[in-house]
């Protein structure tokens, strides 16, 4: 199996959580020292790779029975400042990857008869947030490309399927929840409640092993009927 992002904070668990449960893993990341102190923490095969070079996804194992297209970066600003290289390589990295991925990688899944896509979308995937403009449409054009993928491979016996996490303790969300205590001059526990846990019934933060957990469920043969889906992992944030 491969996990894109597979040094930060979600791919990391899910290459825990896999590896854990005896697969072989090939954990890609762009972050050179955090590829090889997550792949020596859980036996995974490291290959750094910038995932916006289409030749550096050439060089990637194409024989794995999982895809998990986890690796992502956020930036924020209303779309009139939104610089234009900064829009196209978030899309570069959270669309077109995952689309090349796909191409390299379904053939094989195809001939064995079995295999098992899950996206790491997000809540933006499902509806917006203002100054998120570049990652709102990469997660929806994600949530596109998964159904589209679930409809061409279930005869193949492969299923693609979301995960759409609300906050979630990471790198990510850390840096803004310290970002957003500097410009404002308060606590990060005050930022937390008043951002990020504003909108969901759960008040707390997701573990990352909490979505690597929906992940390797959705890669067991009692799954094989779910596909096409998309599944929040929100504490409740769109059910309000
Ligand atoms: N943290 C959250 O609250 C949250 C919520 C919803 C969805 N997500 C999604 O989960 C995924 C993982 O996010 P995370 O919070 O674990 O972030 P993270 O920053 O902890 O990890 C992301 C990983 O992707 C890697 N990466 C970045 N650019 C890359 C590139 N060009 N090529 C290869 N690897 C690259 C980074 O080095 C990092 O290790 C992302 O797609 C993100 O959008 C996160």
């Amino acid at each position: 199996m491969l996990v894109t992002g597979g040094a930060g904070g979600i791919g990391r668990a899910c290459v825990r959580a896999f590896a854990e449960a005896g697969a072989s893993v090939h954990l890609v990341d762009v972050d050179e020292r955090s590829t090889a102190e997550a792949a020596a923490e859980s036996g995974a095969r490291p290959h750094t790779a910038d995932l916006t070079d289409p030749a550096a996804i050439d060089r990637l194992p194409s024989d794995v029975d999982i895809l998990v297209n986890n690796a992502g970066i956020q930036h924020v600003a209303p779309i009139p400042d939104f610089p234009p290289e900064m829009f196209r390589t978030i899309q570069t990295l959270m669309v077109t990857a995952p689309f090349l991925l796909l191409r390299r990688v379904l053939p094989g899944m195809y001939e064995r008869g079995w295999g098992r896509v899950v996206n790491i979308s997000s809540v933006h995937g499902l509806r917006a947030s203002p100054h998120k403009s570049a990652y709102v449409a990469a997660k929806h054009a994600l949530e596109g490309l998964s159904k589209v993928t679930a409809l061409e491979a279930a005869a193949h016996g492969v299923t693609s399927n979301c995960i759409d996490p609300g906050y979630v303790r990471t790198p990510l969300v850390t840096g803004q929840i310290a970002d957003q205590a500097r410009t404002r001059g308060i606590g990060e526990d005050a930022v937390t409640d008043d951002v990020f846990l504003a909108r969901t019934a759960v008040k707390r933060l997701i573990e990352p092993e909490e979505v690597a957990a929906v992940a390797a469920w959705l890669c067991g043969d009692h799954a094989a009927y779910l596909t096409g889906a998309s599944i929040p992992v929100d504490g409740g944030w769109t059910a309000a």
